[in-house]
């Protein structure tokens, strides 16, 4: 049987090929070179990068990656490896012939290696869909970007569709909320839940970037179905880089806060993040929990990604299709026999 001509490229952010620090720096080079990621003029930027950025960042950062690394490799890739597989068989069961394979906006595999392969095994269509529920031009607009620079330099165009957000995807909220139910029947509730979304400059808000208005409504919708009291919640943002302001209230400050507050027990969880990585496992699960602990709370439940989670699966699928109407990916119904 031939190769389907349809395909869907799920894209994430990118990790390093391994926990060492020339394997981080050449990966941190690419992407802090990216201008959607660092709005600040070239002549301005490129030495501050090369000079310090890159000289200290890529050992104190490969430390960081080494202490969440499995031995498949970095949990970015090993979730992705798997939601791609995981899709393919839940668009197979629906009755679509669709071939499902991820790339990396940075390091690899590469959003152009990845294009080019499908386009070299038969795909002319193709559907890009990021893995960032909110949109953003430091993410989703960068890896418009990337698809957009590898369909420069090719003749015979893939017909291509681009995902920008699922940010209010009823499926994708109600798979957030299964999840925390799930871990509710385990570990009990928290006095409080954090919703700690990736950090971004301020500056980019006021400039009309979506990403914070967007974060801010996933967290109230998945509160609403989770039955979470506006009291209960507290939104965050992390991963704060350099020293301008970025949008606020910080993570980590804020769960140091509540501890001196006298709250002993949080959930914490991670929306805008479909799969765990070094921003969940290290600077959450590890280092916001011990300042949690150490300011004097005695309980922080981190809640996991969504993972390889069904309902999370079973959303996607249907996202995908969704964006796959009109491209005639359904096998036709055998013929039944006499
Ligand atoms: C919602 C997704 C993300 C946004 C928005 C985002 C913006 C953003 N990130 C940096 C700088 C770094 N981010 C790093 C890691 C990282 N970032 C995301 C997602 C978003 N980033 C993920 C999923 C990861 C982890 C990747 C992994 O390998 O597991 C890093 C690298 C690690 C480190 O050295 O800290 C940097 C640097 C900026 C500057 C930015 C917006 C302007
Ligand atoms: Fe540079
Ligand atoms: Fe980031």
């Amino acid at each position: 049987m031939t190769a389907p001509d349809t395909a869907v490229l799920l894209c994430n952010l990118g990790t390093p090929d391994a926990p060492t620090t020339p394997a981080v720096r050449r990966y941190l080079s690419q992407f802090l070179h990216d201008p959607r990621v660092v709005e600040i003029p070239r002549v301005i930027w490129c030495p501050i990068l090369h000079g310090i950025i890159l000289r200290t960042r890529p050992a104190q950062s490969a430390r960081r990656y080494a202490s969440i690394w499995t031995p498949e490799g970095s949990p970015l890739t090993v979730w992705s490896d798997k939601q791609a597989k995981l899709l393919a068989g839940y668009l197979g069961e629906r009755g679509h012939r669709v071939t499902v394979r991820f790339a990396m906006r940075y390091g690899n595999p590469s959003i152009p290696s990845v294009l080019g392969e499908l386009k070299a095994g038969g795909a002319r269509r193709v559907l890009v869909l990021p893995m960032y529920p909110q949109y953003c031009a430091a993410t989703t607009a960068s890896t418009a970007d990337a698809v957009n620079a590898w369909a420069k330099q090719e003749r015979a165009l893939p017909e291509l569709r681009f995902v920008n957000r699922f940010h209010d995807d009823p499926r994708y909220i109600d798979a957030l909320a299964k999840r925390l139910s799930d871990h509710w029947m385990t570990h009990g509730r928290g006095e409080r839940l954090v919703m700690s979304f990736h950090g971004m400059p301020k500056r980019t808000r006021d400039l009309g970037d979506p990403y914070f208005d967007e974060c801010m409504e996933t967290a109230r919708l998945v509160a609403a179905r989770a039955d979470v009291k506006p009291e209960q919640l507290v939104v965050t943002f992390q991963s704060r880089l350099g020293r301008a302001e970025w949008l606020q209230p910080y993570t980590e400050p804020t769960l140091v806060k509540l501890a001196k507050q006298g709250v002993k027990k949080v959930d914490v969880m991670c929306p805008g993040f479909v799969a765990d990585n070094l921003e969940t496992l290290e600077e959450i699960a590890q280092e916001a929990r011990d300042a949690f602990l150490k300011a004097g709370g005695t309980d922080f439940n981190y809640v996991p990604c969504l993972n390889d989670q069904h309902e999370w699966m079973a959303a996607l699928a249907a996202l995908a299709l969704r964006h796959l109407q009109g491209w005639d990916t359904q096998v036709p119904a055998s013929t039944p026999r006499p």
